[in-house]
């Protein structure tokens, strides 16, 4: 079937098993092909084929509502919402989105990319639901590793607690991004092998009821030792001592086997639980036998040779921070690596092979990721908590309460702070500094390149005065030249790299090369325009602030990080603070909404935070009399 014909998923009513078996396969080649151009996350969605197409024929959206944990694994459900004609712009710029967009369909009820919210948005749609007296069924789709997430805990707790009626399907293909880790995890493999609870109970019950009664004696015995059975069975029946129905577990790629779980859960009261056993990659080999989880997400490909298409480049600044905890955990035995479930992304999976036993994958855990490193920093040790700006978002309370408050030797390594681009909106790491800057005790830095990076990473773990974090963009470095031997820089201290008369610009990280163009095209002008490594974002270089005040010259701030509450923001406050009221200061960096998926270069454009922008702002501040000297 052409799958750019999907339009309307009621097309699914009519088809028998083998038929959607048909459709499966022309879905996964569709995929293939398509993201072997565009990248994504192939791994996730060739695992849900099958899955996604049976909700879409057994529930009616969007009256009843899906709501796809993280989200990057609804690309089936948007080819049988009519957007397959749309694949060719995934994650580009004003193109298909790579996770659930209400602004895209009426289809998508919930917007992810965070995840382990499916499980309480769909509570809260549950109770709205029976408050109004409606009847539409609500049905979170959570894989094994969202399911790790704290909130998901709460929600289960919650959702058993109400007894409402809700679907969950549990995706799970053992895997996060890496293989899952954890003792559910653990739980959901014994529960994998015990095979079908549910069969053995209605056999046994059917079993109860053969032999001649003895009236309630026996029925009440019976229940005894059926619920023995469940513990016999199928090792912690964790789902259904919470107040669920658990299903399973059932083949994710058997459309019969879903069919008759779902049909079973349809009609079935109370919160259900369906396990779903999937294979990630299903379909397509390379992504099929992924054991690390390259094929989760990722860049174009070769289909042929399942070869990722490597594009050249500098170092990548999650690399730099692989080598360099490694140099240093060589001499410091106190470093101990954490990450909430990135060790690929944050290049701890290479720290781990050196130092297996000093590198912890909590699961998407942020909360206890910043909670145990504390319990880490108080028993002397140095944890390294490597964790993407946006998903520290997660631990902001544990930063504020049990890091700073505390003043505790965390090093956060924050990784993926600016913007990231094709994983839009819930991914840029855009709101730290604001998030950060305000919090007692903490230091703050960003480098301008690869080479300071590994110094500013060394100057932190070497700090032992309290919590200090290092930002760092994703993506390669500058390409420069990297010092053999590690030193520490001055914390406070900011580094003039030109000097000038009539202006100042304040950048860091990378924004550093966007004041150094629009440096050279001021020059044109005739404007000498001071170039200023801001590294040191808390505490702020005073001296160097009251000595551009002193100067009486205009100053740009520039930032790839929100205006509102970030660096430029401080600035002023510095300035009005220290009653240096006639400094002239503009801000430039990320406006007051949220920045959607795209290449980076082209949403800078739009935002505005380029070169020639910075240099036409400092023009205009900069008095016409001046030009001309
Ligand atoms: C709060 C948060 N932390 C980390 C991530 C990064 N992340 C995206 S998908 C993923 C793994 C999800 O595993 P699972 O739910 O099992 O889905 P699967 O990819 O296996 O289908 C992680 C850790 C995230 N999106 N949100
Ligand atoms: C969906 C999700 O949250 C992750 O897969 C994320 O897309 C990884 O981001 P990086 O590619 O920057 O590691
Ligand atoms: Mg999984």
């Amino acid at each position: 079937m052409d799958v750019l014909n999907m339009k309307d998923p009621a097309f699914l009513k009519d088809l028998d098993d083998k038929q959607l078996s048909g459709v499966a396969e022309d879905i996964r080649g569709f995929l293939i092909d398509k993201l072997s151009v565009t990248g994504g996350h192939l791994g996730p969605n060739l695992g849900v084929v099958e899955l996604t197409l049976v909700l879409h024929q057994l529930y009616n959206s969007p009256k009843d509502k899906f709501l796809f944990d993280v989200g990057h694994q609804s690309y089936v459900h948007k080819i049988l919402t009519g957007r397959a004609g749309q694949f060719d712009t995934l994650r580009q710029h004003k193109g298909l989105c790579g996770f659930p967009k209400r602004s895209e369909s009426i289809h998508d009820a919930w917007e992810t990319g965070h995840s382990s919210t499916s499980l309480s948005g769909a509570m809260g749609m549950t109770l709205a639901r029976d408050l109004k007296g409606t009847d539409e069924h609500i049905i979170p789709i959570i894989g094994d590793g969202a399911l790790t997430g704290g909130m998901a805990l709460e929600a289960l707790n919650h959702i058993g607690h109400e007894q409402r009626d809700m679907t969950v399907i549990l995706n799970d293909n053992e895997m996060s991004i890496a293989p899952n880790v954890g003792a559910l995890h653990n739980m959901l493999g014994r529960m994998r092998t015990a095979g079908k609870y549910q069969k053995a109970k209605d056999d046994l019950e059917m079993l109860i009821k053969k032999v001649p009664a003895f009236g309630g004696r026996l029925a009440a015995s019976a229940e005894r030792v059926k619920d023995s059975l469940k513990y016999l069975l199928v090792s912690g029946m964790f789902f259904e001592e919470l107040g669920f129905t658990y299903l399973g577990p059932v083949d994710g790629h058997d459309i019969a086997d879903l069919k008759s779980n779902i049909r079973y859960a349809k009609k079935t009261k109370g919160p259900i639980i369906i396990h779903v056993v999937t294979k990630k990659g299903k379909g397509y080999a390379p992504a099929e036998n992924d054991a690390k989880g390259t094929w989760h997400g990722l860049g174009p490909y070769k289909i042929e040779s399942g070869e990722v298409v490597k594009k050249p480049g500098p170092p990548s600044y999650s690399g730099v921070f692989a080598e360099t905890m490694k140099t240093m955990a060589r001499n410091d035995k106190r470093i101990v690596a954490v990450t909430p479930a990135m060790p690929n992304g944050s290049g701890l999976d290479k720290f781990a092979l050196e130092f297996p036993e000093r590198m912890f994958d909590v699961g998407i855990a942020e909360q206890h990721a910043t909670t145990m490193s504390a319990g880490l920093a108080t028993q002397g040790m140095k944890p390294v908590l490597a964790i993407y700006s946006t998903f520290l978002q997660r631990g902001y309370d544990q930063l504020v309460h049990d890091v700073c408050r505390q003043n505790l030797n965390v090093v956060f390594a924050i990784d993926r702070a600016g913007l990231v681009g094709a994983d839009g909106e819930t991914h840029q790491g855009v709101f730290d500094i604001s998030y950060m800057r305000h919090l007692p005790n903490i230091k703050l830095m960003a480098p301008k390149d690869e080479n300071e990076f590994q110094h500013m990473l060394y100057t932190a773990v070497q700090y032992d005065d309290g919590p200090i974090a290092v930002r760092y963009p994703r993506g390669g470095g500058l390409g420069v030249t990297m010092d053999e031997t590690l030193h520490s820089l001055p914390i406070g201290k900011w580094e003039t790299e030109t000097e000038g008369k009539d202006a100042a610009i304040l950048a860091f990280g990378t924004m550093i090369p966007v004041a150094r163009q629009a440096a050279e095209l001021l020059a044109k002008k005739g404007i000498k325009a001071e170039v200023v490594n801001a590294r040191s974002l808390k505490p702020l270089d005073g001296d160097k602030l009251e000595a551009l005040a002193d100067k009486q010259i205009p100053i740009l701030t520039l930032e790839e990080h929100a205006l509102l509450g970030g660096f430029g923001s401080s600035i002023l406050e510095y300035f009005h603070e220290n009653a240096y009221h006639s400094v002239v200061v503009e801000r430039m960096g990320i406006p007051d909404w949220y920045i959607e998926h795209g290449g980076v270069p082209d949403l800078l454009e739009e935002i505005g935070l380029t070169a020639e922008n910075a240099a036409r702002t400092v023009q205009n501040m900069v008095p016409i009399k001046q030009q001309r000297a």
